[in-house]
Formats: C-alpha cells, structure tokens, sequence
C-alpha cells in the first residue's frame, strides 16, 4: 500500500505501545483527540482514531473494518496467528453469526438470573472473610483480594473447567491481550509460558472435563442442537476463558479504585447500593476502559473523518480516549461521576462484537460492590496504587486500601 496516502492525516510518532503510554495513556488519548478524527502513527504507519464518533463508526462498520483478519497488529492476511482464531472476536459475518448467537442465549440477562443469588451469598463472604482481621479498620490489598479472588471464585465454576490448573488463567489472558499490540517486551516476556498456557486453555474446553450444567456445557448442548459445529464447541469455551477473567479483574479494580479515590461518590453509592452498582461499575468501565484499544482492517477504501483508509490497512481505535471525548461526554468528561447517565460508552464495544459477556461482569460487579457497600462506611487509598502493563489493558497489580467498617 502506498503510505504517502496515510501520510496526509496528522502525524504522531509516539508509540501507544511504550511503558510511557501504557502506565498513563491520558496525555496521548487528549494529543491524538486534539489531532484531529483521522490521525497517522508514524510507529506503526497506520491510521487511529481516538474521537467518540470515528471509534464508535469504526466499531459499527463491522462490513467496513472487519474482525477475521485480527483485531490485533498483526494482520492474520499475512502472519500466522499464535492461536487459532476465535469464532467470535477474529470472525466476521456469516461465521460469526452462530457462534454469537449461542453465546449470547447462554450469558443473557435472563440465564444468569439462577446465578444471581450464589454470586451475592459468595461475595458476602468474601467480604466477611476479608475483613473478619480488622476491628474497625482494614487494610488491603484491592487487586488480590478483592478484584482477583471474586471473579476466579466464581466464574471458572460458572463455566465448568475443572480446579486444577486454574492459576494459568489470568496469565494466559495477560498474553492474550498483550498480543494484540506490537511484539514489544511484554509479548516476549509472556512467550515462554504461551505455548503451555494456551495448551492448558484449550484442555479445558474438551466435553469430558467439563462439568455436567455450566456455560461450558451449555455450549456443547448448542452441538448436540446442531446450533453449531461440533468442532466450534472448545473454541466458544475457549472464548469464554480468554475473555471473561482479566477483563472482569481489571474492571472490578477500576472500580474499587475510582470509589475509593472519590469518597462523596462511595457516600452516594451507599446510599442506594442495589440501584447504583450497575452505573458504578459502567462509569468506571467508561472512565478507565479495562480495555483500551483494539485493531481493525480495511476492507476496501474507506472514507472516514474526511480521509481515506486504504484497502488491507490496519486501523487502531483507542476505546480508552473515546470514552474521554468532550465532543460526547462533555467538558467533564474526564470526571468520575456516579450522576452521568455512561450509556453509550464503547468501553465494551460497540455492534455486533459488542461484548456479549457484559451481564456477567456487570453482575459479578454489582455482587461485589453490594457486599462491601453493607460492611464498609469508607474506603481511602492506604499507598500509592502500582499499574499493571498489559498492550491492551488498562489495569493494577497493587491498589492498597483502608476500609473504615460501618
Ligand atoms: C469489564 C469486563 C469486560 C470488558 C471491559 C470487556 C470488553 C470487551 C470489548 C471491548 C469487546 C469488543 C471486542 C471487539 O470489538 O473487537 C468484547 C467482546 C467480547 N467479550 Fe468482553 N469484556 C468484559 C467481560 C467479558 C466477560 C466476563 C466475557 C465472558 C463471559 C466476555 C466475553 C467476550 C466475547 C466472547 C467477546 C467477543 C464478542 C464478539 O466478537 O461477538 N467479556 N469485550
Ligand atoms: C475483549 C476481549 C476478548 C478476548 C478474547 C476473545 C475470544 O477469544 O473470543 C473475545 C474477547
């Protein structure tokens, strides 16, 4: 492709895939919004687009910027991918359709209405068990004891796998999502274990070892159906151990984080747990975007923002800067506020890859929160937080907490 067509949108050279930029990507969201709707990236010479209405047109446009060649760098046309595609993320219409559509039966709102009380019993006593060694105040650490311990208590049972094994489940997705970027340290670093982890993975998503009534089994039910292929079924499991673990963990730890660095918002949320969880948590995935970015690839020559993706290019959408775009959030956008209505917000994407497991991070969300709203008056930071680096992610490895109990 000639770049001299890329070459008449706004350059920037700084790489969003730099330590720099991945500890704190707000300066270079607010450089590539003021840019304008088309910018070029000079690292990686392709087109991004960080305003609201070029993401979200680009998320809906799936005919347009298609999914089956990756929704990484790395363009699948012409590199062999390190794991075979997903039939969801990676695939496009017709393929996509059926796989989407057993999914989105078995993670409706509906179906995980019989999870609903066992997910609240369980987070109540991770709770009491957190805080059962403090008096009056505890200190703790967010990430690992809450953000961590819920999800991994309750979604591999939900999906089925078996209990051994399930450590290599958040550092498989951390590969996973640092794939998505360039082949930088942290895809290196993560190499060594990839080739075990993603063999593990897929273990997991065979019949035999899933348990009798989970997602997992559900799935395979969709075959037996016919609703899918037989050989579709480990890899829509598959989907559901790469996306639903580090996402949900980096979505509850921003949470906890923007509640606890906004004490007035915790007071408010108190005051109405059940009813405010939901835009909690959605203001949060809003405000810090667990997931930052994702890639797509021209399908033909497309006129965007007033200029034109070439045919086979790869396109960058910074989730994490549109949904900080004053243009559709506002002069505040960039405020926590438990009073904004977030709907609309591409923190889960937008279209038909539109995150079909939004009900269970939501739930497991309102869960947790619920639970700490009735035993915790406040919560404050007791040290500085420590980011966790991940290509695609936006998230913490440390996020040390006083909780003052009620
Ligand atoms: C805070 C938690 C989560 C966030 C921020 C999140 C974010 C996203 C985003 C941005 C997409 C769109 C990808 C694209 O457009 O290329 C997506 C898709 C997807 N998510 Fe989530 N997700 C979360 C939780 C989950 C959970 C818990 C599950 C599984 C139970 C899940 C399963 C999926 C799947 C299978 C897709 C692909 C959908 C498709 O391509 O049709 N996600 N997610
Ligand atoms: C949002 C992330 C995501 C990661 C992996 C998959 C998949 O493997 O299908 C889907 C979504």
């Amino acid at each position: 492709m000639s770049a001299p067509t890329l070459g008449y949108a706004p350059t920037i050279d700084v790489d969003p895939f730099c330590d720099e930029v991945l500890a704190d990507p707000i300066p270079l969201q607010r450089q590539l919004r003021a840019a304008g709707p088309v910018v070029h990236l000079g690292s990686y010479d392709i087109l991004a687009f960080a305003r609201y209405e070029q993401v979200r047109a680009a998320l809906v446009d799936w005919q347009g910027f298609q999914s089956a060649a990756g929704v990484g760098l790395a363009n699948f046309r012409t590199e062999q991918p390190w794991r075979p595609p997903s039939l969801l993320l990676e695939a496009d219409p017709p393929h996509h359709d059926a796989p989407r559509r057993v999914l989105q039966k078995i993670l409706s709102p509906r179906a995980l209405r019989t999870l609903r009380d066992d997910w609240f019993a369980d987070a109540e006593a991770l709770v009491e068990k957190v805080l059962a060694d403090g008096t009056h105040i505890v200190e703790i650490d967010a990430v690992t004891e809450l953000a961590e311990a819920f999800p991994l208590r309750v979604f591999p049972d939900a999906v089925g796998i078996p209990q051994q094994g399930r450590e290599n489940l958040l550092p498989y997705g951390d590969h996973l999502f640092n794939s998505f970027g360039p082949r930088n340290h942290l895809v290196e670093a993560g190499e060594s274990r990839a080739g075990e982890l993603q063999e593990w993975t897929s273990a997991q998503c065979r019949r035999d070892v899933l348990a009798p009534d989970g997602f997992g089994a559900e799935i395979w039910a969709a075959a037996d159906r016919g609703d899918i292929l037989f050989d579709q079924a480990p890899l829509i499991v598959r989907s559901l151990l790469s996306a639903g673990v580090d996402t949900t963990v980096h979505g509850l730890s921003a949470v906890l984080h923007a509640l606890a660095t906004h004490p007035e918002q915790w007071s408010r949320f108190r005051e109405a747990p059940a009813a405010a969880a939901r835009v909690a948590f959605d203001e949060a995935v809003r405000w810090e975007s667990p997931v930052q970015v994702f890639f797509r690839t021209a399908t033909r020559d497309i006129e965007i923002g007033g200029r034109t993706v070439p045919e086979g290019h790869k396109i960058l959408m910074f989730l994490g800067a549109a949904n900080r775009d004053d243009r559709r959030w506002g002069a505040d956008a960039d405020r926590f506020d438990l009073g904004r209505d977030p709907s609309g917000h591409v923190g889960f994407g937008m279209g038909i890859h539109q995150c079909v497991g939004q009900h269970v991070a939501r739930l497991e969300a309102e869960a947790l929160l619920t639970a700490l709203a009735r035993r915790v008056e406040h919560l404050e930071p007791a040290a500085p937080p420590r980011r966790h680096l991940n290509n695609t992610l936006r998230s913490w490895d440390s996020l040390p907490l006083r909780l003052h109990l009620a």
